[in-house]
């Protein structure tokens, strides 16, 4: 079975109201190709999302940028699993670097919460990434394997998931991963599912590339074996998003 290519935009704590329903705007009127060839995703702030989901066209769906690890309940400032199935919300970003940097998200918490999202029957865009300190000792390979792991041990049906190679240095940056090393490491997280999990896994589970990613460079990137769409954070919140989504043409011509 083919990886439909897969655009996630994450618009991180960005945005006003005005803001927002202007993105919105450019994404309903842009000419892209079709929800057969292309899946995409918009993650706006918490705050934004009832006012996305309610007027963004319908062949593009929405994320929450996190939610809360377990049953919602006496958890000051977070949002649960089980509100953002209430609204309709399909999709969840977990283990984004940003959080797990600034917030000290676990690989452990990481997967509890991969696990409870998935048992309310969200689908999660799942975040790995190393950061320059870790990709220069040589370590990039063992700690993407750790945080897959951690991921991979709380996922029974990885038709709900997508995995993000997101190098921490990359991220808006504007440095990004070439296209060989964002392949190599592509190649690695995949090798690492048919050996932990089946070959059909391996096989049919989207791992998007993420990390200062634009309209310039999504062309190349794209064309990678092993390279199966994007997540985007600041082209998301610019037009120039059109083109990333359009650049699952690659693939359809590939
Ligand atoms: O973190 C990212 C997406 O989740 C990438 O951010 P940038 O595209 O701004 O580098």
């Amino acid at each position: 079975m083919a990886r439909k290519f897969f655009v996630g935009g994450n618009w991180k704590c960005n945005g006003t109201t005005e803001e927002v329903k202007k993105i919105v705007s450019t994404l309903n009127d842009a000419q892209v190709p079709s929800s057969d060839v292309v899946e995409v995703v918009v993650s706006p702030p918490f705050v934004f999302l009832p006012l996305v989901k309610s007027t963004l066209r319908p062949d593009f769906h929405v994320a929450a940028q996190n939610c809360w690890v377990k049953k919602g309940g006496a958890f000051t400032g977070e949002v649960s699993a089980e509100m953002l199935v209430n609204l309709d919300i399909p999709w969840v970003i977990l283990g984004h670097s940003e959080r797990r940097s600034l917030l000290n998200e676990s690989n452990e918490f990481v997967g509890d919460k991969v696990a409870y999202a998935l048992s309310r029957g969200l689908k999660v865009i799942a975040c790995v990434g190393e950061t320059l300190e870790q990709r220069e000792a040589g370590s990039t390979v063992e700690v993407v394997a750790a945080q897959t792991k951690a991921i991979a041990a709380c996922v029974s049906n990885w038709a709900d998931v997508v995995l993000a190679y997101e190098p921490v240095w990359a991220i808006g940056t504007g440095k990004v991963a070439s296209p060989a090393q964002a392949q190599e490491v592509h190649y690695e997280l995949r090798k690492w599912l048919q050996e932990n999990t089946s070959p059909e896994v391996a096989a049919t589970t989207r791992i998007i590339y993420g990390g200062s990613v634009n309209g310039a460079n999504c062309k190349e990137l794209a064309a990678k074996p092993d390279v199966d769409g994007f997540l985007v954070g600041g082209a998301s919140l610019k037009p120039e998003f059109i083109d990333i989504i359009k650049a699952a043409e690659v693939k359809k011509s590939a």
